[in-house]
């Protein structure tokens, strides 16, 4: 078991089924689409046009540091508020806000909360070579964040907060009360830089002037965009230290230490959490080797067998991409010198199928940042919100378990909760099943997706669960990329004895007698029948949907 959380999805009862309900909480269709209308970026983008601009004499100069930038190496926020601590006298300070809640709020897995505390701890330990403090400031409630971020400003005479911009709509709407704060102050000012992407979201547009929401154009004016703005790629160097005398002035901050882990997001162990640590080591440094270990020996395959998960083939980087532990600039510097110099529209195919994954991540924030709706438990098509789920309380438990009677399904879901990780076809099939064969509310499977994965990314993964028509047949998806059942035979020890194509679907390519020797569940629902249920389903309540 993964976790405690996952110990608990073991003995999931009705209970438990109905507090997910609870957390996912959302507004009208009707408020989405006025949310759409008038974002909170544009609004914080407004507002920062003011903040940044004011003519302060730099004192001590403040990096926030956020969950998405846990770096010194080419980060953004942190090098301008380096250069701006060189034009006064004062020092570079750096804090990161620790608010528990947050945590229980967004679901995030005890794996990925674990995986910051301990990118902050080699963050802490980096910066403090250079004298550089690197404060927690705890905000015990969710609405104290502006007042504990101001408190600290005043208390250590900040005259400039840097921080880089992070994209959702609850951390959009905090930055604009900071600004406002900001505002209100006659000697402060903020800014909030981009760093999570080499394009700024929301500037690739249509010869109208609308934001571009569909990939393949989005990813045609990517390439064509960095291609002839060779400086997108540019990097910034980590920052200058401070005066050794800033260790007695600052030592208060110095003191603070790292916090643990709240209760509910704890290991069953401290051997369970050293095995997850193993598979995802912390750091800039960890990050960057398996980035080269990718580009040396992986990633000449990847157009070929990406998708198939047996052979393990992606780069396992989104753990450090979403926490910001590696820069996606020096990724994709690292990438093109591998690629022969050439950019990323010609040369080694897999290099070519691999920067365009990248993108996906790019054009996701700039989806979540012109339909901010998608971040507030609302599909980007408003009227899948329309759709009658079931309540398939034993569906899901099984589900979670990994024990819905369908191979490739199970494998894919004990995966995540061994591993903290899925592959993205896993991702692809798990979910389809979720919201298509078991009819199950989707928002219920991105929250279980929150709660379980390291990587877990709020752009990704509401983009990943976006509903649509689309329902996979995952006996077909595994018969082509799980060829000889190597990745369900890794992943359900049931089916390990199964040498052909029975392992696909043991229920009806077995005897009675053969499959019930196997100790593997039955099949929790037809295939075929549920997957012609949810589309007359989806047909049906899309035309009674109101947007
Ligand atoms: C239902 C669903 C939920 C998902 N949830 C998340 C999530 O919470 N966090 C997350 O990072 N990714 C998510 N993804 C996208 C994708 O599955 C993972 O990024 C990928 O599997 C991570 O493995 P990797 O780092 O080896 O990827 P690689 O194949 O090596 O790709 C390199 C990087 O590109 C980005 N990337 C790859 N595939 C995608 C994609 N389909 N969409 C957007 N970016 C992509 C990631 O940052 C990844 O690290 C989800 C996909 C689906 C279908």
């Amino acid at each position: 078991m993964a976790s405690k959380k996952h110990a608990r999805a073991d003995s999931q009862t009705h209970s438990d089924y109905v507090e997910v309900e609870n957390m996912l909480k959302k507004p009208s269709t009707k408020r989405a689409k006025q949310i759409d209308a008038d974002t909170p970026y544009a609004n914080l983008c407004e507002r920062l046009n003011q903040t940044r601009s004011r003519d302060v004499k730099p004192r001590n100069v403040l990096h926030w540091v956020r969950s998405k930038d846990i770096r010194q190496e080419d980060n953004k926020g942190l090098h301008a508020a380096s250069q701006k601590a060189k034009e006064g006298k004062g020092s570079l300070i750096t804090m990161y806000l620790w608010s528990p809640n947050d945590l229980v709020f967004h679901g995030t897995s005890p794996a990925r909360s674990d995986f910051i505390l301990d990118n902050l701890r080699i963050l802490k330990s980096q910066l403090e070579d250079k004298n550089i403090p690197l404060a927690i400031v705890t905000s015990e409630k969710r609405g104290s964040k502006t007042q504990r971020v101001m408190d600290f400003a005043k208390e250590h005479d900040i005259s400039h907060i840097y921080a880089n911009m992070e994209y959702e709509i609850d951390e959009l709407r905090r930055d604009i009360s900071i600004a406002k704060s900001v505002q209100e102050e006659k000697d402060m000012a903020f800014d909030v830089l981009h760093d999570q992407t080499v394009v700024v979201p929301g500037t690739l547009t249509t010869r109208s002037g609308g934001p571009l929401k569909v990939f393949t154009p989005y990813q045609r004016s990517w390439l064509s965009e960095t291609k002839s703005e060779f400086s997108l790629l540019d990097s910034v160097p980590p920052p200058d230290g401070n005066d050794t005398c800033a260790r007695k002035d600052l030592a208060k901050l110095f003191d603070t230490q790292i916090p643990n882990l709240p209760e509910t997001k704890q290991f069953d162990s401290e051997e369970e959490r050293a095995r997850i640590r193993k598979l995802w080591p912390a750091g800039n440094e960890a990050g960057m080797r398996r980035l080269a270990d990718f580009l040396h020996n992986k990633v000449a395959d990847y157009a070929a067998h990406r998708s198939e998960p047996a052979g393990d083939p992606s780069s396992r980087l989104s753990a450090y991409f979403s926490a910001g532990i590696v820069s996606v600039r020096e990724v994709l510097q690292q990438t093109k010198k591998a690629n022969g110099g050439k950019h990323f529209d010609a040369g080694d195919a897999g290099i070519i199928a691999w920067v365009r994954e990248i993108v996906f991540r790019e054009f996701y924030r700039q989806v979540t940042v012109t339909t901010p709706h998608t971040a507030m438990n609302l599909p980007q098509n408003l009227k899948f919100d329309n759709v009658e789920w079931e309540d398939d309380v034993e569906g899901w438990q099984k589900w979670c378990e990994g024990k819905t009677g369908v191979p490739f399904i199970d494998a894919g879901m004990r995966q995540i909760n061994t591993e903290a990780y899925m592959h993205n076809r896993l991702r692809m099939n798990t979910a389809s099943y979720l919201r298509a064969n078991l009819l199950i509310d989707y928002r219920k499977g991105e929250r279980y997706f929150a709660e379980h994965l390291i990587d877990w990314d709020l752009s990704n993964n509401t983009q990943g669960w976006e509903p649509s028509y689309t329902v996979f047949n995952p006996v077909v998806q595994a018969e082509k990329c799980d060829k000889h059942g190597d990745y369900i035979r890794q992943w359900v020890p049931e089916l390990r004895g199964l040498k052909g194509k029975e392992i696909f679907a043991p229920h009806d390519r077995l005897s009675k007698e053969e499959f019930e020797k196997l100790g593997y569940p039955y099949p929790h629902v037809n295939y075929a029948e549920t997957a012609q249920r949810a589309k007359q389903r989806y047909k049906r309540n899309l035309a009674e949907a109101d947007p």
